[in-house]
């Protein structure tokens, strides 16, 4: 799980920083950003559940969502796997405006373009695992057994194939879960909590997966309230009450590729409350099995800057070690 570039503290006064400071985005059309977000919102009433979010997304970089309950990652993730609209600003995929686009054509971004893998699996109760990654194949038109079988393997069940997921853990229909995402080659994949109900030799396999998967090119979205599987990530950005309240690159190498391409940071125009902090939120310290976490270098949003300065990476090994012990 550890990825060995996050443990270069060179820029660590860099990697958690106040982006409210940081002008918002240009219109970044054509400048080779897979995912674009400009000025996104999803308002409900009086609830901004994301507000006012800009961020590019290059081909192939694995970027984690992370945030306390309730912050805004399940709605972001919805709006990037074009199952939700946003309220206000727009989403670029490819350089296709998603709002731009019809029926049919988002039909296609949805099963061509993005793969999706969630916590819940979702995986249909009476059909075997193969049948669950045909499934895929059907709305593709081409319902290929050989190729099903073989993403199958790639996950490691060849010999589970024929089993219903009642009849395998859920680790194993986890994985079922990215064969199945995997099947149309998609050019994101995206991940809501995909090891949140798994245990720690599962959520190395997942993980691992996803670390093939990104090794080929493939661009990750990870959500997650989890600390150890977000420092896997090249790229973190963490929403609170649906506003940016900080971004840290754990790749130097990939942040560099990304600013060399024009890349910027993450943007949000609106301000969190005061009151909300980022990594020491209880819900998130319950999530990842250990204490609260203070001063992991977060900058609160409209409030003044945590200790930039501290080593996120080893805050997340403590927490590991405490998960491993207690
Ligand atoms: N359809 C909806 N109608 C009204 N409010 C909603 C709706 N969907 C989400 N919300 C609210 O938007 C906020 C963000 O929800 P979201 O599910 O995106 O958070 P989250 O960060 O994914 O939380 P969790 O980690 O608990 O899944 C929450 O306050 C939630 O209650």
């Amino acid at each position: 799980m550890v990825n060995d570039n996050t443990r270069n503290t060179e820029n660590e006064e860099n990697d958690m920083t106040d982006r409210t400071q940081t002008e918002p985005l240009d219109d970044a059309a054509g400048n080779g950003m897979l995912l674009e977000l400009d000025h996104v919102s999803k308002i409900y009433g009086d609830l901004h559940a994301v507000d006012d979010l800009s961020l590019t997304v290059p081909r192939g970089q694995w970027l984690a969502i992370v945030g306390s309950s309730g912050s805004g990652k399940t709605t972001l993730m919805n709006i990037i796997g074009c199952m939700d609209t946003p309220t206000r600003g727009t989403v670029s995929i490819d350089g296709r405006r998603l709002a731009n686009l019809g029926e049919s054509q988002m039909a296609d971004v949805r099963k061509n373009v993005i793969g999706l893998v969630f916590q819940k699996f979702y995986l249909v109760p009476y059909l075997t695992a193969v049948e669950n990654v045909m499934v895929a194949q059907y709305y593709h038109s081409v319902v290929d057994e050989a190729e099903a079988m073989e993403a199958l393997r790639k996950v490691g069940l060849g010999e589970r194939a024929h089993h219903l997921p009642s009849q395998l853990s859920g680790g194993e229909q986890q994985r079922v879960c990215i064969a199945r995402a995997l099947i149309n080659c998609p050019e994101i994949i995206l991940a809501d909590e995909p090891t949140g109900n798994l245990d720690e030799a599962n959520e190395k396999i997942v993980l691992g997966l996803l670390r093939d998967l990104h090794e080929q090119g493939t661009t990750i979205i990870v959500v997650t309230h989890d600390a150890l599987v977000a420092s896997c990530a090249q790229r973190e950005i963490m929403l609170n009450h649906g506003v940016l309240a900080g971004e840290k690159w754990n790749d130097d190498e990939a942040r560099r590729r990304y600013e060399e391409m024009g890349g910027r940071p993450a943007f949000s125009g609106a301000h969190a409350p005061e009151t909300a902090v980022g990594f020491d939120d209880p819900t998130k310290a319950a999530k990842t099995g250990g204490e609260a976490v203070d001063g992991a270098g977060v900058s609160a949003v409209g409030g003044a800057a945590v200790s930039a300065a501290a080593d996120l990476r080893d805050e997340m090994e403590t927490v590991k070690e405490r998960r491993n012990h207690g």
